[in-house]
Order: C-alpha cells, then sequence, then structure tokens
C-alpha cells in the first residue's frame, strides 16, 4: 500500500521527474570570499547528488532561475506554474521538484499550491547549509525530494515541501529557524510524512486544499503585511487607502491591535479586503473570545476577516492571489473560511 513507505522499486520505473531550479542555497558558491551568491545551474545540482544510479529515477533539469529567494517574486513563480503546467500536461512525467532559497519557500511554495491542480506532485526544496560547507545538506534534500516526487503516494497531494527528510503541506509549513538543517516546521498540523531508506512514508491521507484556476489571473494587486507592535501608533496604515489592494495585519496574541488602530484599520476595511492574522507562530485567529477595543471580535465585526490557521504570510499569499483572480470581499471571506481551516479537512 503506497502510503506506507512502499519502496518504489515496487512500482514500474524508470520513473521521471523534472526539476527546476530557481537559486538560493542549495546552488549557492562562493563570491571570491565575500559570501555565496546563487551561481550553480540546476543540472549541476542534479549532477553532485550521489545515489541517483539507486534510485532508478530519469530526471530532467529546467535551470528556471538563479536568485535568492528574497528575490523571487510573484511573476516568477506565475511563470514557473504556467511551465510546469504546460510540461505535465505533455506527458511522461510523474512528479515536480522545486529547488530555490529557503528564505521564502513557504511562501513559494503555498502560491504553488493554490495554483495546482494536477494530481502529479510537486515537492518544493532547498538547503541550509551551502554546497561548501561541511554536511551540506542539499544533495540528501534534493534526492529525498525527487524520490518523494516521484512516489505514486505522492500523488493527489497537491505541493509538499520537503526538507531535512520530513514532508510537509505547503499550506502548513513555515520557517522557524534562521540557518539550523531542520529550520522547517509545521506548528499546528506537525509533518505530513517522513523520507526514509529513500521512500516517502505518509502519516495520513491527502489534505483538504483549496485551489484557484490559473487562467482566471488578471492582476498584479499590492498586498503590504503590516505586523503590530507593543506601542504601536499606526504609522505603517497612513495613506495606504488608495495605495493598496489589500491588508494583512499580524496581530499580537489571538488577533489583537492596540486601541489605537482600531479606527484606521476599520476605515480601512471599508475600502479594502483586510485580513487579521497572528504574529504568534501557531494557532488560529480567534473568533469570539475577547471584546475589548481592540480585540479579535471587535476587529471582524469592524469588517477584517479572520485568517483562521493560516499565518500571516500565507495569509498574505492567499489575498494577493484572490484578489489576482478579481475577487471581490465576499469571495476573499469564503476563501479564508474555506483554506484557513480546511487544509487538514
Ligand atoms: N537557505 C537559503 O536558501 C537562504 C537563502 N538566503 C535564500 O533564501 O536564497
Amino acid at each position: 500500500m503506497s502510503g506506507k513507505g512502499e519502496p518504489l522499486s515496487a512500482h514500474a520505473s524508470p520513473r521521471r521527474v523534472v526539476v527546476y531550479g530557481l537559486g538560493g542555497t542549495i546552488a549557492m558558491t562562493s563570491d571570491n570570499g565575500r559570501g555565496v551568491v546563487p551561481a550553480l545551474s540546476a543540472a549541476q545540482l542534479v549532477e553532485a547528488v550521489p545515489g541517483w544510479a539507486d534510485a532508478g529515477i530519469e530526471v530532467e533539469v529546467v535551470d528556471f532561475r538563479r536568485l535568492p529567494s528574497a528575490s523571487l517574486g510573484f511573476d516568477d513563480l506565475l511563470a514557473l506554474a504556467a511551465e510546469i503546467r504546460g510540461r505535465l500536461a505533455r506527458g511522461g512525467v510523474d512528479g515536480v521538484v522545486v529547488t530555490q532559497g529557503t528564505d521564502t519557500l513557504e511562501e513559494a511554495a503555498y502560491l504553488l499550491d493554490l495554483f495546482h491542480t494536477a494530481a502529479e506532485p510537486v515537492v518544493v526544496t532547498g538547503a541550509m547549509r551551502n554546497p561548501a560547507l561541511a554536511g551540506a545538506d542539499g544533495p540528501a534534500n534534493l534526492l529525498a525530494a525527487v524520490r518523494t516526487a516521484a512516489h505514486p503516494a505522492s500523488r493527489g497531494r497537491g505541493v509538499l515541501v520537503v526538507l531535512a527528510d520530513q514532508i510537509h503541506a505547503a499550506g502548513r509549513v513555515r520557517k522557524t529557524h534562521t540557518s539550523g538543517v531542520c529550520a522547517f516546521t509545521s506548528p499546528d498540523s506537525g509533518p505530513l510524512g517522513l523520507v526514509a531508506e529513500g521512500d516517502p512514508w505518509f502519516l495520513s491521507g491527502p489534505t483538504v486544499r483549496f485551489t484557484l484556476d490559473p487562467a482566471a489571473v488578471r492582476a498584479r494587486p499590492r498586498v503590504p503585511l503590516v505586523t503590530v507592535a507593543l506601542g504601536d501608533d499606526g504609522v505603517l496604515l497612513h495613506g495606504l487607502a488608495g495605495r493598496a489592494d489589500g491588508l494583512v495585519v499580524a496581530g499580537a496574541g489571538g488577533g489583537h491591535v492596540p486601541r489605537d488602530l482600531v479606527a484606521p484599520l476599520g476605515e480601512l476595511a471599508g475600502s479594502m479586503p483586510v485580513v487579521l492574522a497572528s504574529r504568534t507562530g501557531a494557532g488560529p485567529v480567534l473568533r469570539a473570545t475577547y471584546a475589548y477595543p481592540g480585540s479579535e471580535r471587535d476587529l471582524l465585526e469592524r469588517g477584517l476577516v479572520g485568517a483562521g490557521l493560516l499565518d500571516p504570510l500565507k495569509a498574505r499569499v492567499l489575498l494577493w492571489a484572490l484578489l489576482a483572480c478579481g475577487g471581490d470581499r465576499d469571495a476573499v471571506v469564503s476563501a479564508f473560511g474555506r483554506a484557513g481551516g480546511a487544509v487538514h479537512g
């Protein structure tokens, strides 16, 4: 049974996986002793991995971008999503791997997930240690990602994130450490599974996902993310009306803001969708516990939309995608009701 770590060798081979390289630490080399920059091609990353011979997988490579992930943009990722759709439609591919920088991997993977409707898995990976360091994790992560993408048990699960032999859902994973090799965690759900002896072992069935029609994308909205802080006077909110198409607020605790921010946020919510998330790092935005000015209840009554379990970065990606597809406030409310609470059914 394919969900229980069944060896890939038990399935018809060779399997075929396409690897798209976007850059990041996994592809970095030294720049004259001044630190590392993304310079390696996707083909070089694949060549550096020991163990292909045992994997029984044919790998096709596409050098898509060579950027640090903080410099990737929505257009890069929409272009990648279109390229992946086109390649899968041509057939003969069992799965796709994307290698990229880890800094924005949690956002990129979720954006790809929102527009990925095919059954073939897309597995996003990267590295925390560059190839020149002792114990570089890139080759192991790439091999685990390719083997996960090739495996039939990964079908129908949307976009997965594989690092440090853990498999995460794109809608739940976060980068929670600046430097450690176990930097990726899914604080609310835990990982979906793990990779052992080269094969994926899933701990649960396919997750319930929220997807959008990529053909509907017609705009490039501007969606800032504002994190509130102690003593915040709301200076970042001034002048946003007319300059932004939507806003995500990362509130304190269960979704709370200083009382001085209540009026400006309520006003903004009258002219654009304003989504309320939590800056804590785990747990849902509350809905009904507190009633003071600036509480979640107060803000939701003033028209803000709760992000549910989506963290601020993912809430921003979802809001961006909805507005890019021409969604109105009702579409935003409905989508956050589903995506914010239903990734795991
Ligand atoms: N580990 C990494 O990949 C970090 C790198 N700065 C990037 O995101 O491109």
